[in-house]
């Protein structure tokens, strides 16, 4: 269980609690037949989980799923869910996934498990997009947890890109660090390297932002997520809600 139990008054739920919560609530909108996208991080661990026991129970059938990481992928497989890939199935019925910001428009930063580009691939071409969070992942406005951003870059000329995003007048004097892994720099699914940014306030244009990151050469992906989730679930100490793009 996470060591942060989330407080309000007297009751307290612990975080991971909160998480699987979400997840579990997101499962409600699978069913049997669906072509699934498959989320990587803490949260989306539970959504994998449940799908792969509802599988063994066969309360759900027919089920074939697209992973956004490696990691998941090996966790799908142990759990029995039958794999694919977006070449054969491009279109998939509905993706579920954590993130790591949420604003009041269901715009997200993800991410920060490495595993970006990949969701975002997956995710765009999905009918559905359930995001599964506990409340302390919502913000009034993206950059606002001051959390990392990742920017996924080749890693031919990282410290140069690493640089051109720092100077970017859309990020606002931003901070830039390369991702590690103990020593030794984070390697993505993809061979590449993160660019974390930290934003010292919110950022402004979301939009300007992400178009003026995606326009540098070497750059594979970032973490902002715009209009992409349809719906975004919630757990809180108070319950669930859901909040849905449309509605
Ligand atoms: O690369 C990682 C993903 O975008 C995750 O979905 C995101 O970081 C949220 O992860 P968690 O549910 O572990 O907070």
């Amino acid at each position: 269980m996470s060591p942060r139990p989330l407080a309000e008054g007297t009751k307290t739920v612990p975080q991971d609690e909160l998480k699987r919560i979400a997840a579990y609530k997101a499962v409600e909108y699978v069913k049997s037949g669906m072509v699934l996208g498959l989320g990587t991080g803490s949260t989306a661990n539970f959504a994998v989980a449940r799908i792969g026991q509802l599988l063994k129970e066969g309360k759900l059938k027919d089920i074939i799923a697209v992973a956004t990481s490696t990691r998941t992928a090996e966790q799908a497989v142990a759990a029995g869910i039958p794999l694919s890939g977006l070449d054969d199935h491009p279109l998939i019925d509905l993706s579920i996934d954590g993130a790591d910001e949420v604003d009041p428009d269901l715009n997200l930063v993800k991410g920060r498990g490495g595993a970006l580009l990949r969701e975002k691939m997956v995710e765009t071409a999905s009918a559905t997009f359930v995001v599964v969070v506990d409340e302390t992942k919502l913000v009034d406005a993206l950059g606002g947890s001051g959390l990392a951003m990742p920017v996924e870059v080749v890693q031919f000329c990282w410290k140069y890109n690493a640089e051109r995003l720092k100077k970017l007048p859309e990020l606002a004097g931003c901070e830039v660090k390369l991702r590690m892994e103990g020593d030794n720099p984070f390697v993505t699914d993809n061979s590449n390297y993160i660019i974390e940014l930290y934003f010292k306030d919110p950022i402004k244009d979301a939009k300007a932002a992400a178009n003026a990151i995606s326009s540098i050469p070497g750059v594979v992906g970032h973490g902002l997520f715009l209009d992409m989730a349809t719906h975004v679930i919630i757990a809180s100490v108070d319950g669930v809600t859901v909040r849905s793009k449309h509605s």
